[in-house]
């Protein structure tokens, strides 16, 4: 069964129909990456199935429940969890307090420090564990971040543009992470620009384009297709050549 469904899904912003028709399909266990040229309506997606917008018409189902009418908080005890663009970590506080924050209220005080720490040697931050968040690169902020989102071992993922900003070592290491998150069983939907980090994650990639899902395959069906290079060169709309992607298809 799939995990997360997408049935028919659209969302308007007055005239402007930013998810036509979509029909986006998480299987269990697998890592999916969206993908599409700036304004493609990535986010909005992402924020419908976080529960964040509610849709004008179509349905969504978790884990084959329906849950198109429900609330942020009741899709994510569910088991979904995200990580935004936007760190939301509290810089004021020590990276173990962070973690503390987010995992205090799930795990009995005996076992608490134990968790930390595994989850602090899982994000390469075992050595910065008392350092306040605000004093981290660029990089272990977005790992935090990270950390604080799986921190509750969420079934499905939600990373919005996970590696935005950082170095190729660090998107690799980023990468690696992922993949040990899948191998333990996570499903992730990752919207990323980064076609080297994509072709690193991904099973299956799916491509929006001006609100609907324009291809969707592995990474070398992607890569190959002209349609999809077209699209982010800019060559079918005038929309697309507005909003041209800085690094293109290939990685
Ligand atoms: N709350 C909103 N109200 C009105 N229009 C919106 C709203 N949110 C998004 N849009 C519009 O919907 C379109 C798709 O935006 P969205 O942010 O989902 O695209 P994206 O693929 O995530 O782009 P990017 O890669 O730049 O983040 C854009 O034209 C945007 O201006």
């Amino acid at each position: 069964m799939p995990l997360l469904e997408t049935r028919a899904l659209n969302k308007r912003f007055g005239g402007l129909h930013v998810t036509n028709n979509v029909d986006l399909v998480l299987e269990t266990g697998e890592v999916h990456c969206l993908i599409g040229p700036n304004g493609a309506g990535k986010s909005t997606l992402f924020r419908l199935i976080l529960g964040e917008h509610l849709p004008s018409s179509g349905s969504i189902l978790f884990g084959g429940e329906d849950i198109t009418a429900f609330k942020s908080f009741q899709r994510i005890r569910r088991g979904m969890s995200v990580k935004f663009q936007v760190p939301g970590i509290f810089k004021a506080l020590s990276v173990r307090q962070n973690l503390e924050i987010a995992m205090q209220h799930h795990y009995e005080p005996a076992t608490l420090a134990e968790e930390i720490d595994r989850l602090l040697a899982f994000l390469n931050l075992s050595g910065d564990a008392r350092r306040l968040a605000g004093n981290l690169s660029h990089g272990q902020k977005q790992w935090l971040e990270i950390g604080m989102a799986i921190s509750l071992k969420p079934r499905l993922l939600l990373l919005d543009e996970p590696t935005a900003g950082m170095s190729p070592e660090e998107t690799h290491a980023t990468g690696e992470m992922i993949k040990r998150l899948n191998a333990d069983g996570m499903t992730v939907l990752a919207v990323e620009h980064d076609m080297a980090f994509v072709r690193q994650v991904a099973d299956k990639v799916t491509v929006l384009h001006l609100g609907k899902v324009f291809a969707q395959g592995s990474i070398d069906d992607i890569v190959a297709d002209e349609e999809v290079a077209a699209i982010y060169l800019g060559q079918t709309t005038a929309h697309a050549t507005a909003h041209q992607q800085p690094g293109g298809l290939h990685a």
